[in-house]
């Protein structure tokens, strides 16, 4: 058996930031190469907000989103194939929390916890986040209570700081790989 993929498909949600250069080109390619994976199928996107930057101040604003995936990938397989997409679309890594042409955050994988070196499930930080908990309010089901995600951001979004600094940019960067804009 290929320990890199398992037979079953999973949901998988990811965090996507971006804020150089083209940042809605970028986020929109981001989503083409993870769809044009074999085993990774992008099955809802958030809207789009730009964002105040947090954590690291004196940088530009953000466009933040999130996006729900299936996939047959190993969640460790999954997020190597992010961090590939990262480097191709010309991620530097040097500031922490700054300035960055793409960031990709695997935040959750259906039934996974994991706290290794290289992966940490639930991501550790997304709850206090909320340009991240906003997007994915927008593609979690309001019926999931499976897994406990839908009640976990609902949770979040009561306490949570920051939501002022967040604003709806577009309703959509990604035509879902057909090359045609979405009417
Ligand atoms: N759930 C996860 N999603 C993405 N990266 C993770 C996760 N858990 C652990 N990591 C590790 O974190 C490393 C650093 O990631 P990255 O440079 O994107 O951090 P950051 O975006 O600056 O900060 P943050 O992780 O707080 O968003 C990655 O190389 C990866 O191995
Ligand atoms: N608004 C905003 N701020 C950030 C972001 C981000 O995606 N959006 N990502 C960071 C590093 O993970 C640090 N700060």
């Amino acid at each position: 058996m290929n320990i890199h993929s398992t037979s079953e498909e999973s949901e998988a949600y990811i965090a996507l930031g971006a804020n150089l250069g083209d940042r809605e080109g970028t986020l929109s390619e981001a989503l083409n190469r993870l769809n044009n994976h074999d085993e990774i199928s992008v099955v809802r996107c958030s809207k789009v907000y730009e964002t105040e930057p947090v954590g690291y101040l004196d940088q530009p604003q953000f466009l933040n989103m999130a996006a729900a995936l299936r996939t047959t990938l190993a969640p460790e397989t999954l997020l190597e194939v992010m961090l590939g997409i990262e480097t191709q679309l010309g991620r530097i890594r040097d500031i922490r929390y700054g300035p960055r042409t793409v960031d990709l955050d695997l935040l959750w994988v259906e039934g996974q916890t994991l706290d290794t070196p290289h992966l940490t499930l639930p991501h550790p930080r997304m709850f206090e986040r909320a340009f991240v908990m906003l997007p994915l309010s927008d593609i979690v089901p309001q019926n999931e209570q499976s897994s406990g995600l839908r009640k976990l951001i609902t949770a979040a979004l009561q306490d949570i700081d920051g939501k002022e600094g967040i604003r709806l940019w577009t309703t959509s960067v990604w035509d879902g790989g057909s090359g045609h804009s979405a009417s």
